[in-house]
């Protein structure tokens, strides 16, 4: 039996200016790596805010583990990492986690255990004595991503938890989501880095101007495209006919007319199968030209985002 960790129905947010986001229904099961996406506005922060009960719902309810959101129970099973973080500048790392430990009211051995192997884990071990004003957004922001885990929670809630970090940071913050799924944490994830959120997530919703606009999982969302790109030197448009008409597959490579023997293009074909494909491969060898490389195209989540929120206007609706 599937248990929902999150549930809302209608949940609503209204800051009394027709902002902040609408209706919202959705579920969460346990384990599940939620993503929750949208352009600049769309309300995300705004629906993790009431979730965690920071912010009061207008209309509508929600549940955390049944629990009503805003509730202690409901609040005592979550980490939550806020997109505008900000920690106590005089107090060092450990300090802070500290803090957070006594909120908690966790045991003090075990806290200090736990602070230590937190450190290391978001990659300031070495920093854990500095004051927070001595450090960088990024090691703010990881610092964040430890208090966050204090409590170890069931439930995590990660408003854009890389924002600040480098490449080789984000890397790791995406490893550690990765770790932290496969330890069976359900993780509700608001980002704008739609390739980390295809990795982690299994389902994600869409949000724009407060409203749920798509909801589903990855794999629905990103229907496997049969397409396959083929990058071929020496295709003349009379070796494209030819392929055309000897194998029955569908071709195309746009640069085909403008001229008569071209250089190395992309060629896009639609075999139906891996034999097809195999001889469309030996017959552009067979007849001279080059095959420098075979890939299989697949719709990425960014490009179903640009595709979804494109055309919607301020309102939610199609232009
Ligand atoms: N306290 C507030 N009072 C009035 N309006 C607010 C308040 N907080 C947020 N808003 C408005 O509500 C809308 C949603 O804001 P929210 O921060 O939830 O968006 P978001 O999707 O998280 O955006 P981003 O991706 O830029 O972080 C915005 O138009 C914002 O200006």
């Amino acid at each position: 039996m599937t248990t929902d960790i999150i549930s809302t129905q209608g949940l609503t947010k209204d800051y009394g200016n027709g902002r902040g986001c609408r209706d919202i229904t959705l579920t969460v099961r346990a384990g599940e790596a939620f993503g929750f996406l949208g352009p600049n506005g769309a309300g995300k922060s705004t629906l993790v805010k009431m979730l965690v009960g920071l912010v009061h719902p207008t209309a509508g309810e929600g549940f955390l583990f049944g629990q009503p959101v805003g509730s202690i129970e409901a609040r005592r099973q979550i980490g939550y990492l806020p997109e505008l973080y900000r920690y106590q500048e005089w107090l060092t790392g450990e300090e802070v986690l500290n803090l957070h430990a006594k909120l908690a009211d966790m045991d003090r051995n075990y806290a200090r255990k736990r602070i230590k192997h937190l450190l290391e884990e978001v990659g300031i071990g070495l920093r854990g004595r500095d004051r927070v004003k001595h450090y960088s957004k990024g090691m703010q922001q990881r610092l964040g991503f430890a208090c966050a885990l204090m409590n170890d929670p069931q439930l995590l809630f990660l408003d854009e938890p890389s924002s600040a970090m480098d490449p080789v940071g984000r890397h790791e913050v995406r490893q550690l989501l990765m770790g932290l799924k496969e330890q069976g944490k359900t993780i509700f994830l608001n980002s704008h880095l739609l390739e980390d959120v295809e990795v982690l997530c299994d389902r994600v919703a869409l949000l724009n101007n407060g409203n749920i606009m798509a909801q589903g999982t990855v794999v629905d969302l990103l229907e496997e495209s049969n397409r396959w790109r083929l990058r071929v030197g020496g295709l003349t448009p009379v070796l494209l006919e030819w392929l055309k008409e000897t194998t029955g597959m569908a071709m195309a490579c746009t640069d085909v007319n403008t001229s008569p023997i071209l250089d190395v293009v992309w060629l896009d074909a639609y075999p139906q199968n891996d034999e097809q494909l195999g001889w469309l491969n030996s017959l552009i060898v067979e007849q001279g030209m080059t095959l420098y490389e075979v890939k299989k195209d697949k719709n990425r989540l960014n490009e179903w985002f640009v595709g979804a929120v494109s055309g919607l206007n301020q309102r939610g609706e199609r232009a």
